[in-house]
């Protein structure tokens, strides 16, 4: 092994020094075409009397085709000053069945072929043979290239950290990714974002991440399963894999709100790929219906479930987010489609123009918009009676017919329709507006509705690719709405158990049933907290499918206090214990907005400098901040305290599920409240916790 550390000493440094070179190389290349450039601007500015309208375009194209090369060296240069921090993160060596000879391949974040000699030093961890680092233990293995599957022999594997060009540590693996490599990551502080995982990617992630078959993969994986992680790392692959013929802002991601957005916005920069466009449902819905009509939120609607325990308003939801809703809906439009049309015969030039023309012509262009479709019914009504009479009628017979056909349609205003199924429903009791707001269960019928009936303006129509996190929040209706507007592939992501609106949550099966065709897969490892946080959190929601990683940390604790002082009392000291410790974020997650914003004033007062996060908040930061489980999904924090987890605050299913995504946000240490008696939700963790001795009452 020293023998080997030498060698992979030498060639790190060699390596590093090749990577000096090229960049010497690109440095001098930029440095003279600045200096052309600078010369084509003086001429034309000193010649240009003496040229004429053709070479000063000429000179001007050659001054923009050296400014193009010029970028492209910069952003080489750039991949090339990232890549000397950190050239690889790992090697394997591979013998081909069809060769007699072993290649050793190191792999990174970016390939790295000297200019010279052409010599591969690095490669891409998305190249087709960097797939066998993720895959196989040493011993048979292959690999699938352009050409077929390559069969061969896997006859080492090695793990790297470099840092700042300096090697930290190697080590040889012979199963899988090293579990020690994988420990040693999940075991550190938090970043400032989310962090790339391509130096320990899993096997079961690696299919995911490497797929490009699938149309529409829908990822169900439990709490810390790497999920986000995954989809990104998967856009980064087919970004790859697809350079030709996929861009980045050919990808569109919906995500939960900006805070999150802003959180995972970090992992494809740090990949080497430029962000990705991202949109909240809530935007997306306002573009396509426009300034005119005003809607309450998601985060409004889960606010007011909790505030409130209105049943009428719960039973509005949980219709709404019913797969018959979605039928329901669609038998309107098709009611609404034969009863708007009313045709009747009418005469043109003494001639007769019978109805069941324009009826057969109104059927047969049901794929235009409402508007499109009444004038192309005139028009081919017209060039009909035109050809039938063999005659060429004036402009005011046209006309005649044109207003005969707008006659026709029975015209109603989207808003009228929508209240209108209702009745026809049978439950008119499902529209209840707020103060001229549509309720948020009703923004995406709307939208539906207005798709079947008059058709809708696609603001994305150029999306390639289409990422929805956090799945389970949105109903069968929202996903018809996403699947007519986006008709390209999709990667949509989520956990069921994780919603933090149980009326309106939908499973991976309900969603299969409207993306029809979509593959699923179930990922049941997770990897973010410790194995007594998760114990913990399984024992609110258990789920006998999930499997916890095998990496130790402090027990949960749970103090039980007599008032909100004692409880923020305790938050202060355990904001100070977390200053001095070696962590870097601390979330304090309290149930409702209100509650969150409260407790930031009291913590405010007692001097605790903290961060509140709202439903408008622009970014993700480290440090203290106070928020809710809803605006918290999908983030992670060093530690977890949840400020009051008595059974007065979490004690219905909704709350239950509130809980457990609290919890799951916790890597390394979770601490909870109770003011007063601890809610039902604990009691199978009190077991424990009598026998560890980590109840305390205060
Ligand atoms: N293969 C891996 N190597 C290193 N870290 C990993 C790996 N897989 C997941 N992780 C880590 O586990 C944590 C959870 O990942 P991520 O947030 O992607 O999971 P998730 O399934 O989206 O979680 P949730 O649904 O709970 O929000 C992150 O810190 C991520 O870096």
């Amino acid at each position: 092994m020293t023998l080997d550390k030498d060698l992979e000493t030498r060639r790190l440094t060699d390596c590093l020094a090749r990577i000096d070179v090229n960049l010497g190389q690109i440095g001098a290349r930029l440095s003279d075409y600045q200096r052309d450039i600078q010369a084509a601007h003086d001429h034309m500015w000193e010649a240009r009397r003496d040229m004429d309208h053709l070479d000063k375009v000429a000179m001007r194209q050659s001054i923009d085709q050296m400014m193009r090369s010029s970028d492209v060296l910069r952003a080489q240069a750039k991949k090339l000053a990232k890549l000397r921090k950190s050239p690889y993160f790992g090697r394997f060596d591979f013998r081909r069945q069809d060769r007699n000879e072993t290649g050793s391949y190191y792999i990174g974040i970016h390939d790295f072929r000297d200019e010279d000699t052409q010599e591969p030093w690095v490669y891409d961890w998305r190249a087709p043979v960097s797939s066998l680092f993720y895959d196989f233990e040493t011993g048979p293995a292959r690999y699938e290239a352009p050409s077929g599957t390559i069969p061969g022999d896997l006859t080492l594997k090695r793990q790297f950290r470099i840092r700042d060009g300096a090697m930290e540590f190697m080590l040889d693996v012979s199963v899988n990714i090293v579990d020690d490599v994988l420990q040693e990551e999940l075991a550190r502080a938090s970043d400032d974002g989310m962090k790339n995982i391509v130096a320990t990617i899993q096997r079961d992630q690696n299919a995911i991440i490497r797929d490009a078959e699938a149309h529409t993969l829908i990822i169900q994986g439990v709490a810390g399963s790497g999920k986000t992680s995954i989809a990104l790392h998967r856009i980064a692959f087919l970004l790859y894999r697809f350079k030709d013929t996929l861009s980045s802002a050919d990808i569109l991601i919906i995500s939960p709100n900006r805070v999150f957005a802003d959180y995972i916005g970090n992992v494809l920069p740090e990949l080497g790929e430029e962000t990705v466009p991202e949109i909240g449902m809530e935007t997306l819905a306002a573009q396509i219906l426009g300034p005119k009509i005003r809607f309450q939120s998601f985060f409004e609607q889960t606010a007011r479930l909790l505030d409130s325990d209105d049943q009428a308003m719960k039973e509005r939801i949980r219709a709404k987010a019913a797969p018959e809703f979605l039928r329901q809906i669609e038998a309107y439009a098709r009611h609404l489609e034969k009863t708007s049309f009313a045709p009747e015969d009418i005469v043109v030039r003494k001639r007769p123009l019978p109805g069941f023309v324009f009826e057969t012509t109104w059927g047969r262009l049901g794929q235009l918009d409402l508007a499109e479709r009444i004038v192309a019914m005139g028009n081919s009504v017209i060039e009909q009676f035109e050809a039938q009479y063999n005659v060429e009628l004036r402009k005011e017979e046209r006309a005649v017919i044109r207003k005969a056909a707008r006659g026709m349609v029975k015209r109603t205003t989207l808003r009228k329709a929508y209240r209108e199924f209702f009745d026809w429903i049978g439950r008119p009791e499902l529209f209840q507006p707020v103060g001229g707001r549509l309720e948020y269960a009703d923004v995406f019928p709307l939208i539906y509705l207005r798709m079947l009936t008059e058709g809708v303006e696609n603001p994305h129509a150029g999306v390639k690719h289409l990422l929805v996190d956090e799945m389970q929040d949105y109903t069968p209706v929202q996903y018809a709405v996403l699947a007519r507007l986006f008709k390209c592939r999709k990667t949509i992501l989520g956990d069921a158990t994780q919603s933090v609106n149980p009326y309106s949550a939908s499973t991976p099966e309900r969603i299969e049933a409207v993306l029809e065709g979509a593959w699923r897969v179930t990922l049941n490892k997770s990897y973010r907290s410790t194995w007594q946080i998760m114990q913990f959190a399984l024992k609110i929601a258990p789920n006998p499918d999930l499997v916890a990683m095998e990496r130790h940390g402090p027990d949960p604790d749970l103090a039980v206090v007599g008032t909100q002082k004692d409880a923020v009392a305790r938050i202060a000291k355990a904001v100070r214990d977390f200053r001095a410790s070696d962590h870097t974020s601390l979330a304090v997650l309290a149930k409702t907005q209100a509650q969150a914003t409260r407790l930031h004033g009291a913590l405010t007062d007692a001097g605790v400098d903290a961060r509140l996060l709202e439903e408008g908040s622009a970014g993700f930061s480290t440090g203290v901040v106070v928020c809710t489980p809803h605006l918290a999904k999908g983030l992670e924090f060093d530690r977890v305290i949840i400020p009051d987890a008595s059974d007065a605050v979490f004690s219905t299913e909704m709350d239950r599920n509130l809980l457990y995504v609290a919890c799951t946000r916790a890597m390394h240490q979770l601490s909870l409240i109770s003011v007063g008696a601890p809610s039902r939700f604990l009691e199978a963790t009190e077991g424990d916790r009598a026998r560890n001795g980590t109840r305390q009452a205060v």
